[in-house]
């Protein structure tokens, strides 16, 4: 069975993911508030105040696996085409990674056509968010580096946690290896060239005061009120009428969507050929390892 249906039959039973009506709350949640779970994703919508939450849970690190891809953008697709909802908040279900970014093992030691289709998949995500007619917004509650903060800066809006080892960044050149020019793009959409310059060429990985300060966040709040002030927040650019708002963002974003249309079959083919590169197999390969020493 292809990926994309496998991880639809996985949803579960009764969710609105699948075209049931979501189940009430259990606890917590608003007034009418709705769960639904798919394996690797929590979704928590509150039809009244027309907002869901959509929560990573793929341990240990919420990395972006083929898998969790592909669920994460069917739970979009199913919210984008549900009435109710018109801003979507993107979080950790558990706080202290909001995502490890890219998933490491997807790009080492498979073939070609692997490849291939795992990178279709971070592109299809990408464009799913970036062109996304909600207001999408990021409550950071761990930490968030590279695909991680690729999410993110997607979102129409980012609160970060203020905790010291919550850093945020495309820190790809450290791993050996780079980011794309529609990461880049997405970056100084975001904090302007010459910051994205620096940034994209060293790696670096902001701590959250200076995330803020650079503009890669708009908020820093503590801990414990990243999801409440995203929420809040929320509701300013929802007080927008839907259509001037999605009109302005499709204005904003359409240039750097369509450099990812125009290129995406040899985007794909150029990643591909630089990821099978032996030189790049080992140095993810050495890089991965140093992670998992760590812990044996
Ligand atoms: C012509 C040009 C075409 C284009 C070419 C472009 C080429 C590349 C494009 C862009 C590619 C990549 C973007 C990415 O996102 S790469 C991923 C970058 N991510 C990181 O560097 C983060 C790595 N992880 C960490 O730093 C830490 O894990 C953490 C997130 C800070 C958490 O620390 P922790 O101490 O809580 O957990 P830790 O023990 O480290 O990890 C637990 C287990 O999870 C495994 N793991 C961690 N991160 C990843 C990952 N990203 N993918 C897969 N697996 C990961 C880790 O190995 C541990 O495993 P184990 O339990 O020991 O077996």
């Amino acid at each position: 069975m292809a990926l994309v249906a496998r991880v639809r039959a996985l949803l579960l039973p009764g969710s609105r993911l699948r075209g049931a009506t979501l189940g009430r709350a259990a606890n917590g949640g608003g007034a009418g508030a709705r769960r639904a779970l798919s394996h690797r994703v929590l979704v928590e919508a509150d039809p009244a105040a027309g907002v869901a939450v959509v929560k990573f849970r793929n341990p240990p690190v919420n990395s972006l696996s083929l898998e969790m891809l592909t669920e994460l953008g069917i739970c979009l697709e199913k919210l984008e085409n549900d009435k109710t909802v018109r801003g979507i908040v993107l979080t950790a279900d558990r706080p202290g990674i909001f995502s490890a970014g890219l998933d490491l093992t997807e790009m080492c030691g498979r073939n070609p056509a692997h490849y291939a289709e795992f990178w279709k998949a971070v592109q299809e995500l990408w464009l799913r968010l970036y062109q996304s007619n909600m207001a999408l917004g990021a409550a950071i509650n761990g930490t968030c580096p590279a695909g991680g903060c690729l999410l993110s800066l997607t979102c129409d809006y980012r609160i970060l946690a203020d905790n010291p080892k919550y850093t945020i960044g495309l820190n790809e050149t450290q791993l050996g290896i780079f980011a794309p020019f529609w990461f880049k793009d997405t970056m100084v959409n975001t904090i302007g060239h010459r910051a994205t310059e620096r940034a994209l060429q060293l790696g670096l990985l902001f701590t959250p005061a200076e995330a803020l300060q650079v503009g890669l966040v708009d908020q820093v709040v503590p801990e414990d009120q990243v999801q409440s002030t995203a929420l809040s927040v929320m509701s300013q650019w929802l007080a927008i009428p839907d259509h001037a708002r999605q009109l302005t963002k499709t204005m904003m974003r359409k240039a750097t969507v369509d450099q990812l249309l125009k290129h995406r079959e040899a985007d794909i083919q150029n990643f591909v050929s630089f990821i099978s590169r032996d030189s790049i197999q080992k140095v993810l390969q050495v890089y991965l390892q140093k992670l998992r020493k760590k812990n044996h």
